[in-house]
This record gives C-alpha cells, structure tokens and sequence, in this order.
C-alpha cells in the first residue's frame, strides 16, 4: 500500500447524469477545501451548463451529440465508452473518487459502471452514492435502476444507497419536490464532508488513507453514516443512530470484516462514554475478528458534542429488497446531522471551515 502524506491526498467528487450533477453543485457551493475537486460527467449539455460550480465533461457527444441517453444505460455506457481518454484524464490524479449519481435513468445507470471500471484500472478506490427512483416513476426506471445498483456494488469497494421513496416517509408531506431532492443531497453531503473531514485532518488518533484503503479493500456490503452526540453519554447512542440514516434501508453491521469509527468531539470525552461507544460498535458487529479502526478528532466550534462517522465494509451481502419493506424511522426519532434547526443552521457551515485547524495533533 502507498504511503501518502495527508496534505497531499486528492479527493475527487463525481456526479454522473442529472441527479449526480444536482447534488455535486450543492456540495461545491458549500466546499472550501482545496484538495477536494467537484466534477459532473452527462451526456446531456443542458444539464450541464447547470453546474456552473465545478468542471464537467459532456460524454458521447459523437452519438448523442449532447441531447442525454433518452433513459437508456446502453447508449450511456457507450458514450463513457466513446469518451474514454476525457475521463482517463479527469480522474487521472485522483486517490479516491467518490461517485454520486441518481439511479433510473439512462446516464448515470450506464456511465457510472465505466467509470468505476476506469479507476479500478488506475488503481484508485471508489465509493458510490446512488439514489434509487421514486416507485411512482414506474417499474421500468426501478428495473433499470436493480441492474445498475447490482453492476455498481459489485465493481465499487463501497456503495451507500439512499431511497427517493423513504424522502416521502421521512419528510412532511407537503414538502416541495425539489426541497425533497435537496434533502436527500444533503444527507450525502454530510457524510462525503465526514469522509472528507476525517482523511484530510490530522486527528487526535488518526484515521489516514491507508487505514480507509485497507476497509475499502474488503469484500462484501457496505454501512455507513453519521451521527450527532448532544453529551457525552449519548455517544453510544449517536453512533447506532449513524446507522439508521432514515433515507437508507436498515443497515446492519453484523459480521462486518471491517470498520472505521470516527468520532469528532467538542471537548474530550470521558474514558468511560468512549469504552461504551467502543463496546457498543463491537456487539453491532458481533464478530470477534472485525478489524476496528478508531479516529478521534477535536473539533471546539461543535454545537452538540459530537459527531460520529461509522464506515463498516465487507458486511455479509444480503438480497437487495427493492419493495422497499423498510424500517423507517420518522426523521424527528433520529438524531441524524441536520434533523434539528441547531443542527442544521450549524451544519449549513461545511465541516472544512467549522474544523479547519481545530484539531489538536
Ligand atoms: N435525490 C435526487 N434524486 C434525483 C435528482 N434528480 C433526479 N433524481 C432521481 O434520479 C433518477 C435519474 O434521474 P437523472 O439523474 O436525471 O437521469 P440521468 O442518469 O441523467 O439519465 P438520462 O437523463 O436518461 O440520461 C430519477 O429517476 C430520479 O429518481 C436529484 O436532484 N436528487
């Protein structure tokens, strides 16, 4: 594995067809770190004179010649395929690419597997967030989504997938549809920034790189999220509560070959609530053999006491229940960054600028 130094680490955040172009724009407006790049790749030009933020890459343009893949993976994939040397060199310098993406539709069902295949040929570690469409968008649009979400799981070494259908269950329903997508955004946003945070600072017990490469290397599923402590005493609770994100199916951890615990704290926390959070992530994974990697990291300008990131790979796979029978939880029950008004009037200033500096090392 290559020792890389934390400054020099080069993250690289892709948004693939229209939804992943969306929630790239509204990650970019609120990022201010210089080793993070924000990038979209569509095969529509339209959508893409959108992202007015970030770079992006108009893909297939000899076939499609910027009109979109018309709901049609194939034409998408071969568009990637098409415009294979434009995305070599975008991802060329990359260490980690994290690629959102809305699944569905023609774009980034079809384009998102040839860009994994294209990093994985560079070496290069690549987390996956996708969206599963509304069921009321129809079973061809789900069908499309089910083959590309198995194709993404099994080429990316971790994918989180978050549901348009559970924005209903988790938000009011007269929320505008728009105000919807832009949640769902956010809640990536909130764990990309918690990725981001944690490899790009050096924390008080640090979680580097090559610890994060090594989880990512293991086969299997993947869990993860972030979760908000108000004390000391509920750090325990908060990071249960990371993995029970209400816009992700129920995510169980048992058996899970490796995990990251990165808990970001205002002040120290006692020994005690940190052996609790420590015994509590090892009865979830109930396995004695899990490889457990802890970051901790201080952070004053916290307005609760803590956050906690929990990152499980190679978690035994399940069957992927597309009918959704889900264990949702009403979003006001958990405590998932930016459920409150605090939280979210806080958490609207990106974690870059609230920990710049803050740790001590
Ligand atoms: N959460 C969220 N989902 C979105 C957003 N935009 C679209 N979607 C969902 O993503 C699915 C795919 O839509 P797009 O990303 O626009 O489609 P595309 O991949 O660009 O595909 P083509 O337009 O056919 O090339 C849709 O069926 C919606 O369910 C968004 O901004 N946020």
């Amino acid at each position: 594995m290559q020792n890389i130094r934390t400054e020099n680490i080069n993250i690289h955040v892709i948004g693939v067809g229209g939804c992943g172009g969306n929630a790239v724009s509204n990650m970019a407006s609120l990022c201010s770190h210089e080793n993070i790049r924000f990038s979209s790749v569509n095969t529509d030009i339209a959508a893409l004179h959108r992202c007015t933020n970030h770079e992006v890459v108009l893909i297939g343009e000899a076939t499609t010649k910027g009109y979109g893949a018309g709901a049609d993976p194939d034409v998408a994939s071969n568009a990637a395929i098409q415009s294979k040397d434009a995305l070599v060199t975008l991802i060329k310098d990359a260490d980690l690419i994290i690629i959102i993406a809305g699944l569905g539709g023609g774009t980034g069902s079809g384009a998102t597997p040839i860009l994994i295949d294209l990093a994985k040929e560079s070496d290069i570690d690549v987390m996956c967030f996708v969206t599963l469409p509304f069921k009321a968008e129809g079973g061809k649009r789900s069908d499309i989504a089910r083959n590309a979400l198995e194709t993404i799981q099994s080429k990316a070494n971790a994918t989180l997938v978050m549901s348009n259908d559970s924005l209903l269950s988790a938000l009011d329903e007269t929320v505008g549809l728009l105000s919807a997508f832009r949640h769902c955004d956010t809640q990536m946003h909130r764990i990309v920034e918690a990725i981001i945070v944690m490899l790009t600072n050096t924390g008080y017990i640090n979680v580097d790189i090559n610890d994060f490469s090594h989880i990512l290397s293991l086969e299997g599923d993947t869990a993860l999220g972030v979760g908000i402590a108000e004390d000391d005493s509920s750090l325990s609770a908060a990071l249960k509560h990371a993995l029970e994100n209400p816009l992700v199916d129920k995510q169980n951890i048992i058996g899970a070959q490796g995990v990251i615990a990165q808990l970001t704290c205002r002040e120290e926390p006692s020994l005690a609530m940190y052996e609790e959070m420590l015994a509590t992530l090892q009865s979830l994974v109930d396995g004695p053999q899990t490889l457990i990697i802890t970051g901790v990291t201080l952070s004053p300008e916290l307005p609760h006491f803590g956050e906690v990131l929990v990152i499980a790979t190679g978690v035994p796979s399940k069957a992927q229940n597309f009918e959704q029978e889900k264990n949702v939880i009403p979003m006001k029950q958990a405590s998932v960054p930016g459920s409150s008004k605090k939280d979210a009037a806080y958490l609207d200033i990106p974690a870059f600028v609230r920990l710049q500096g803050r740790e001590l090392s």
